[in-house]
């Protein structure tokens, strides 16, 4: 028989009818279910796993969905998407067609807003809390930010709204002392928050204790009125320490502020979560947790199991040993760079490890910035860096770049400061889905003056990019895929400005243009025609921008037909650029064009995305096949002049 308790569970309302003792229980049994789907499936463990019993309290005390719980990022959300019903459907977290590791406003009612970027939720949920006033709708509004997040400067946006605004919001601060690695920045202290860890040690420190209890041990000897004044003395203590909290950064902005109290103590949490409910005023709640609780291998390295590929339980080993990636070869060409040009600084905002700084973090500690989940800033201050004669990399996955279009534009574009952008996660990136994928970069980056946008595909191709990119005293943007860069040798050759390479198959009357992140795709796909006879040529772009056009132009007219793949937003990409080209110079070739269509991609791995698009190896030979004939095709203006006798 099935005694689960979690199986019992259909909503939050069913969490309410336990047992206050059963709640332990269910706490063990949901960190369970987590490892044990995550050891298959891959994603975000330990944040989730620190996250149990907070998101326990927070149903038990707020209802779901009339009360709002707005969870920040949204990798913390797999307790509370158990408990909201969809425990059945939890196996297929982040799999094609399963459900989003992410709070999905469409999949649940509980899930309030869509999240997957840092520092939103507490300006979404200041919105929604003033949004329903003037709907004349009500129900408590809660934001759980953890204290990576809070680094960003939307979050403190937020705050100083709300403190202005003086209405009934609670932020929970769910403060880990971890980012992705360890949290960094002014508000922490050997990685704590500065409240909890100076008061803390403050009164924790044996200086304090020795003192007090001397003095307790006084005051409690004197005749007749010492447990009076000890009585008193305790309620100054609770006094002083409530002074100082009220002096916290969260007071000054006009928070009620709440805590240090144990994250994971559901006894606790609930008890508090009560009394705030009353507040009727801007309230942080203060809670402290430990990333990767109840599983040994993700306590000792919450930074591996923040966001992890399939494991085995029992060693906390990876199923597959991972590939060498487009990541790892940037990390070597900026090591190899930097050994010779010391002007050369490296930032991340709280992604070293995803982006490979963490090697250059360790080799050259002294020009190592991690600004904390704050993108415009980095981008601001690599600006700042380049005036100062550095000569500044920039690494960020490209759908965090969507951040700082205005600071690339405004701070580096337009004064041309040599900075390097390194947009990893460009394309489809899979398992993360909507949220994360990396496709509109092009379209929004192309446009600004003065940018070079370079698009290495191979590890070769991203050592020459990288030397091109240092060579250059202007803006440069370097965009590659997530997943493994493979050799090629035949692509080793130095880069000139505007100019991709050409791979020749034999006699091809067909051209097919693709960009670094699907040169794997491209090369398999012809490799497979060639094998049938059937020869088309590659034209492995390089630079997205600037393009050298002559040459490009005599190059697509020795074809008759020219066929542009992209895995990025199809509005605004590379087969719009080389359209106007076909276009106004009048080229003689056919063109079509493939990218992504204008909507938004869900989760599921790299693979099946590109091949529901027609941009794995066989929808690229579909596209030759048929390029004629081809429904996707947008554009084929000169073959239809033709067709038509103009
Ligand atoms: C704008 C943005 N930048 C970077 C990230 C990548 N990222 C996801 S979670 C995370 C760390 C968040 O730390 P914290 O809020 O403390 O949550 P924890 O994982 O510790 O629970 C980072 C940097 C992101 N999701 N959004
Ligand atoms: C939640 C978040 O934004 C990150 O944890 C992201 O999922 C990392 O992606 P990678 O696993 O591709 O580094
Ligand atoms: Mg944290």
């Amino acid at each position: 028989m099935d005694d689960s308790l979690l199986n019992t569970i259909n909503g939050p309302e069913d969490l309410r009818k336990l047992e206050k003792n059963s709640l332990p229980r269910l706490a063990q049994e949901i960190r369970e279910r987590i490892i044990s789907v995550v050891s298959r499936n891959g994603g975000h463990l330990a944040s989730n796993l620190g996250a149990v019993e907070l998101s326990m309290a927070l149903h038990l005390v707020f209802e779901s969905p009339k009360d709002k719980l707005i969870w920040d990022v949204g990798h913390q959300c797999y307790t509370h998407k158990l408990l909201t019903g969809r425990n059945k459907s939890f196996d297929g977290i982040r799999k094609k067609d399963g459900i989003s590791g992410f709070p999905k406003n469409s999949e649940s009612r509980h899930d309030i807003v869509e999240t997957g970027h840092a520092s939103t939720s507490i300006s979404e949920a200041l919105g929604v809390l003033t949004g329903q006033e003037v709907a004349g709708a009500d129900g408590a509004v809660v934001a759980v930010i953890g204290d990576g997040a809070m680094t960003g400067g939307m979050a403190f946006e937020a705050l100083n709204h709300a403190g202005h605004l003086k209405k009934q919001l609670i932020v929970v601060l769910n403060d880990n002392t971890m980012s992705i690695s360890k949290n960094v920045g002014a508000l922490t202290v050997s990685g704590k928050w500065l409240l909890s860890s100076y008061l803390s040690r403050l009164f924790a420190s044996k200086r304090y204790q020795r003192l007090r209890e001397k003095f307790d041990q006084g005051i409690k000897g004197l005749p007749l009125i010492g447990m009076k004044l000890f009585d008193l003395s305790v309620r100054i203590r609770k006094g002083f320490k409530a002074v100082l909290y009220k002096e916290s950064i969260f007071s000054d902005l006009g928070f009620e502020y709440v805590g240090p109290i144990d994250g994971h103590s559901i006894t606790k949490l609930k008890e508090v979560f009560e009394e705030v409910k009353k507040i009727g005023r801007p309230t942080v709640v203060h809670v402290v947790t430990q990333k990767g609780r109840g599983y040994e291998h993700a306590e000792g390295n919450p930074t591996l199991f923040h966001g992890i590929a399939p494991f085995t339980v029992e060693d906390g080993k990876l199923t597959e040993r991972a590939s060498y990636s487009f990541t790892a070869a940037f990390s070597d060409s900026i090591l190899r760079n930097a050994e010779s040009d010391k002007r050369i600084t490296a930032i991340t905002a709280a992604m070293s490890k995803g982006t490979g700084l963490h090697a250059f973090q360790e080799r050259f500690p002294d020009r190592f910035f991690d600004v904390g989940i704050a993108e415009e800033h980095a981008v601001a201050f690599a600006a700042g860096q380049a005036r100062s004669g550095c000569r500044p990399v920039v690494a960020i996955y490209s759908t965090f770049m969507q951040r700082t279009v205005d600071q690339v534009i405004h701070d580096i574009a337009l004064p041309g400061l040599p900075v390097v952008i390194a947009m990893d996660r460009a394309g489809l990136v899979g398992d993360d889905g909507e949220t994360h994928q990396g496709i509109y970069d092009i379209a929004l980056f192309k446009a600004v003056p003065n940018m070079t946008i370079l698009a290495p595909g191979c590890r070769q191709e991203m050592a020459a990019a990288m030397d091109y990119a240092f060579r250059l005293n202007s803006p440069c943007m370097l965009r590659y895929p997530k997943g493994s860069a493979l050799g090629w040798e035949d692509l080793a050759d130095p880069w000139e400005t505007g100019r991709g390479k050409l791979i020749s198959e034999g006699p091809s009357n067909t051209l097919l243009i693709s960009p670094g992140s699907l040169l794997k795709e491209a090369r398999s796909a012809t490799a497979g025609l060639r094998e049938e006879g059937i020869y088309c040529d590659i034209y492995n772009l390089r630079f997205i921008k600037p393009l050298d056009e002559d040459y490009l132009a005599e190059l697509l007219d020795s074809y008759s037909n020219v066929i542009c793949i992209e895995d990025a937003a199809r509005i605004g990409g590379i087969g719009e650029t080389l359209a106007s080209i076909v276009q106004q110079r009048q080229l003689n070739c056919g063109f079509a064009y493939y990218g992504l269509p204008d909507t938004f991609y869900a989760q599921g791995t790299r693979e099946e995305l590109l091949a529901e698009f027609g941009l794995d190896a066989a929808g690229i030979i579909g596209h030759i096949r048929k390029s004629e004939e081809s429904e996707l095709a947008l554009y084929s203006y000169n073959r239809k002049q033709k067709a038509e006798g103009a």
